[in-house]
């Protein structure tokens, strides 16, 4: 099994233990979310474990061994990337499954479980013409003021969406130009997303427009812009602003 398949697999089995789960009535809200966290990192660890005895992993739910920083290869796994909407009972959560390569997002496989999709960097779908003024993707509960920013410079809106699988998958697919995001996330909320936008062909930067790295002993990755590369300049640009 190559790393790509074992990436689309584990994502695809934590996606469906999780969406049983949601939908079983077993628990909700707040403990909906928590028991997902859990039996989702329980299943990843496990076969990612078995599959790869050689490789680290830092999970958003595990204690981190920083041993991992000595190592070329890390997998950077989301058990449930939007664990408020996955316990409110909406579609937009995600299982990330990313593997970095001497720190450059190189795998991932996001699952859109209540979607019933799963995207992969061995075979992102083909990008459509983007619209414009663009679709700018940003967090349901902490949209950025470099978003609003950014809208305002390119003329686009804003689209809230749970989860930053679901909003970078949302770029991947077409259904929006751009996701920006500011303020705080870590390693595991964007690796896998951006690896898979990265195969599509879509740019991907720090808001400062300096790369993404990951494995790195702090995992705080606070902002991120993931867009078509038609709209990097003016978006860049227009996040600049606030810094000047
Ligand atoms: N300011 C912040 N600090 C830390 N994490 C943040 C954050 N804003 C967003 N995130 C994390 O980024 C992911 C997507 O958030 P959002 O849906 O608001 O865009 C969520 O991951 P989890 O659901 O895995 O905790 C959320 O916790
Ligand atoms: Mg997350």
């Amino acid at each position: 099994m190559t790393d790509h398949e074992l990436a689309i697999a584990v994502a695809e089995e934590a996606g469906a233990l999780l969406l049983a789960l949601q939908r079983s009535g077993r628990a909700e809200g707040r403990e909906l979310g928590a028991l997902g966290d859990r039996e989702a990192n329980h299943a990843i660890l496990a076969r990612l474990r078995a599959e790869r005895p050689d490789d680290c992993i830092l999970s958003e739910e595990s204690a981190d061994d920083k041993a991992r920083c000595a190592q070329e290869r890390a997998w950077i796994v989301d058990p449930l990337d939007g664990t408020r909407e996955f316990s409110e009972g909406r579609d937009d959560w995600a299982v990330h499954i990313g593997l970095a390569v001497n720190g450059i997002a190189e795998i991932g496989a996001v699952a859109l479980p209540g979607c019933d999709a799963v995207y992969s960097s061995s075979a992102p779908p083909a990008l459509s013409p983007p619209q414009s003024p663009p679709r700018i993707v940003v967090s349901r509960s902490r949209p950025p003021r470099e978003a609003e920013l950014a809208a305002a410079a390119t003329g686009g809106t804003l689209v809230p969406m749970g989860s930053a699988g679901a909003k970078t998958m949302a770029v991947v697919r077409g259904d929006a130009e751009a996701y920006i995001h500011a303020g705080g996330q870590y390693e595991w909320d964007s690796c896998a997303p951006v690896a898979v936008a990265r195969a599509a062909g879509l740019h991907v930067s720090r808001i400062d427009g300096s790369p993404l790295v990951y494995n790195c002993l702090d995992v705080s990755l606070p902002d991120l812009l993931v867009c078509r590369r038609e709209f990097a300049q003016p978006l860049l640009e227009a996040v600049r602003s606030r810094s000047d």
